[in-house]
């Protein structure tokens, strides 16, 4: 492992050699979609005192008793339906989207990419980056809205690392990009461009994120402004007078409120009120994952057909598309300013 080009005596440390990183995050996944990986995933996620803020003593004997025993069986079930050839679909198009950045990004900075939970692990890419010679390090989460839960949680596991890191690189982070004029762009192109594509034309358009704990927005997490303030901006940027536009929130877990409307009952509940024809786009993921093309696309679809519905769309996040990845590069290399 030579770092550097200069002659050092063999006992020198490595010396690094003025390269410039970028890491790019999301969640983590399960191993493979069988019942013991995703135990092994469920236990590290939902232990993360960022995701439940539940005291340990109350809530570790409920997940390891209960959650534990009765969740992963049912979601590796789930997650066997989206598994593809490559593995889970959130690390497959997240190794990709680092795959393309750094083709548009060249010799100018080393793109890798790691997740906050499981592997490939945000020390061990940072090790990895710090080895090909980076000096200044951009880590870059890819969650457009910020909240503890997701934004905070990768950043503290970075200064986990850096902690336990004697010669530090000088580290950036990739601020929230929900209102960037950009990424609002790039999601109103996408979106429309998946919409002239149905070959039904949407009486709404149901914008899902991800929901959180109704406690996180009572306590001050952002979240829910970044959300609503996502979905003003794409519903203007759309400037679709003919499409309804609606805001709900996915994939709730456990027993307290959380925000609302929840997605499958204002799919019900617009399917109910004589709604036939259904798009739904989710701005909050930057990446398809179990989320999007499980919940969202199957039991989505199956929840609006039930209740009367007769046409319904999911259509694809961001992913590796050129509007995601054109405005991907963009925000990237504006933080990198000075850098490169
Ligand atoms: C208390 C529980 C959860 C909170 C809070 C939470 C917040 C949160 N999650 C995402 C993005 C993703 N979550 C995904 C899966 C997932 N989420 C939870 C629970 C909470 N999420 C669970 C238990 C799971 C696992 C699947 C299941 O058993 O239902 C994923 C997909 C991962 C994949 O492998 O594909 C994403 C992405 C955000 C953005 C967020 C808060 C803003
Ligand atoms: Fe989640
Ligand atoms: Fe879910």
């Amino acid at each position: 492992m030579t770092l550097t080009p200069q002659n050092l005596p063999a006992d020198h440390p490595p010396v690094l050699s003025c390269r410039i990183g970028v890491l790019l995050v999301n969640l983590g996944t399960p191993d493979a979609p069988d019942a013991k990986s995703v135990k092994t995933y469920l236990r590290e996620f939902l232990s993360d005192k960022r995701v439940v803020e539940i005291p340990s003593l109350i809530w570790q004997p409920i997940l390891r008793g209960i959650i534990l025993n009765t969740r992963p069986k049912r979601s590796a079930e789930a997650y066997a339906k989206v598994w593809g050839e490559k593995g889970s679909p959130l690390a497959v198009i997240t190794s990709q989207q680092a795959e393309a950045l750094q083709a548009r990004l060249g010799d100018q900075a080393i793109v890798r990419w790691a997740m906050r939970y499981g592997e490939p692990s945000i020390a061990r890419e940072m090790q990895a980056l710090m080895v090909a010679g980076c000096d200044r390090i951009l880590f870059a989460p890819l969650y457009p809205q910020y909240s503890g839960a997701t934004n905070a949680t990768a950043v503290d596991r970075l200064g986990d690392w850096l902690r336990e890191t004697r010669w530090q690189p000088a580290v950036r982070t990739l601020p929230p990009y929900y209102d960037d004029p950009v990424h609002i762009a790039a999601l109103a192109e996408d979106t429309a461009r998946q919409l002239d594509a149905l070959d039904f034309d949407p009486e709404v358009l149901l914008l899902s994120f991800h929901g959180m704990p109704l406690r996180t927005l009572e306590l001050g997490d952002p979240y829910h402004c970044h959300c609503r303030k996502t979905a003003r901006l794409l519903e203007e940027a759309l400037a679709r007078p003919g499409l309804r536009v609606v805001t709900s929130f996915q994939s709730r877990f456990g027993r307290a409120k959380w925000l609302e409307p929840a997605t499958d009952a204002t799919i019900e509940l617009e399917a109910a009120n004589g709604t036939k024809r259904m798009a739904v786009a989710m701005p909050g993921f930057s990446a398809d994952c179990l989320e999007t093309l499980e919940e969202i696309a199957m039991e989505g679809r199956e929840t609006l057909l039930e209740a009367g519905g007769e046409h319904y769309a999911a259509l694809a996040c961001l992913n590796t598309g050129e509007p995601g990845m054109a405005m991907l590069e963009q925000i990237i290399r504006r933080e990198l300013s000075g850098w490169i």
